[in-house]
């Protein structure tokens, strides 16, 4: 019998996470059954999704939400045998024993030199949420100006190289110089830190004085309504996430859309990853040949040790993080 540590919610977040809104539990795990698995967790991710999803889908008690890569040490299933590395969607517990059939095998024939952890980044939900977001989304064309903000970060920055892939000028914006630099080494053409411009206005402006064909929001609020009149014609608009209103304690309130909506003829859409997942494989693999043939490079933020799930979450709320934040255990 295996004793699992488990991150719970002890208290629904109020306005900004803390760590006294997380518990540590103790759960003894049964033997495998036929057709399950025990899985170890080898790598967790801590994403902006769990704040507003806390919320919505679990109660006060419940283990923390999440996506880790984890490897089978005990198994009753013919296709996933000890050894085998896995994503499951089974949240901050360190074990577990699951059915195969919940179980998701990391890409055949991952590169020896390729950590596993990027199976939670590049290779793995973030890097489906850029490429979705931009092909599906945005219909991105090669020529196209393109702005993503929280630009530095796990899908951010994937945006913005699959951007340069793909023959755009990209703008990014990110909140330190660090993040700045970063994206420089990435290749984005142009980049400003939001928090220290005197006029977003100005700044977004100045970036790209024809303005913006394609727009890739990740954060929402007061700089979603600053970027609207810099939408060229027939601009598209990927919301992929709302970050500065996840911890709104009071909704935040316009200015409206609706008349740079009209008068420039823009599309702006909401999505969630998840809907292209049959295009899964097909896209892991694409993201793979990228980050092999050196066109796309993806960097980490990664926190040792189990214990510290809460503070890698908080601090990767707070924009600690260059690049994906993960723990390993
Ligand atoms: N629709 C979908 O299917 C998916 C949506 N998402 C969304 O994509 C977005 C990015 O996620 P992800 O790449 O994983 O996270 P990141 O790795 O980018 O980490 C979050 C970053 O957000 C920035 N940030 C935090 N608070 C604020 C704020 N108040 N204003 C502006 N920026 C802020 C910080 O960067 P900085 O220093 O630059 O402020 C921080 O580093 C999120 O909105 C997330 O919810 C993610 C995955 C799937
Ligand atoms: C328990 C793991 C659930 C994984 C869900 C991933 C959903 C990503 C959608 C994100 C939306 C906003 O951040």
């Amino acid at each position: 019998m295996v004793v699992s540590l488990a991150w719970t919610l002890r208290q629904h977040f109020q306005g900004f996470p803390k760590p006294s809104d997380f518990q540590l539990k103790k759960e003894t795990l049964p033997e495998p059954e036929d057709g399950e698995v025990l899985l170890e967790a080898v790598f967790l991710s801590v994403d902006p999704y769990m704040r507003p999803y806390s919320r919505n889908m679990m109660k006060e008690g419940d283990v923390m939400i999440g996506e880790q890569v984890a490897k089978v040490i005990k198994s009753r299933h013919p296709s996933f045998p000890v050894g085998c590395h896995v994503t499951s969607k089974c949240g901050w517990r360190s074990h577990w024993v699951c059915a195969g059939a919940e179980l998701i095998p990391v890409l055949p024939d991952w590169p020896q030199d390729v950590s596993l952890s990027l199976a939670l980044g590049a290779i793995g939900m973030p890097g489906l949420t850029a490429l979705y977001g931009l092909e599906e989304v945005c219909g991105i064309k090669e020529g196209e100006t393109l702005l993503v903000n929280a630009a530095a970060g796990a899908v951010g920055s994937i945006v913005g190289q699959i951007g340069k892939i793909k023959g755009c000028t990209v703008v990014g914006c990110a909140g330190t110089d660090a993040k700045l630099a970063y994206l420089k080494e990435l290749g984005f053409d142009r980049a400003f830190n939001y928090k220290t411009v005197t006029s977003l206005e100005d700044a977004l402006k100045e970036a790209a004085p024809n303005g913006y064909d394609c727009y890739f929001e990740n954060v929402g609020g007061h700089f979603s309504s600053a970027v609207m009149p810099q939408m060229r014609e027939f601009g598209r608009i990927a919301v992929c996430g709302s970050i500065s209103m996840y911890n709104d304690t009071t909704p935040q309130t316009g200015p409206y859309v609706h008349s740079h909506m009209v008068f420039k003829q823009l599309k702006m859409e909401g999505f969630l990853c998840g809907r292209w997942k049959h295009k899964n494989q097909e896209s892991l693999r694409r993201l793979m040949s990228w980050l092999t043939e050196g066109k796309l490079k993806s960097c980490e933020h990664v926190t040792s040790g189990f214990d510290n799930m809460p503070a890698a979450f908080i601090g990767m709320l707070k924009g600690d993080n260059i690049g994906k934040a993960v723990v390993k255990v």
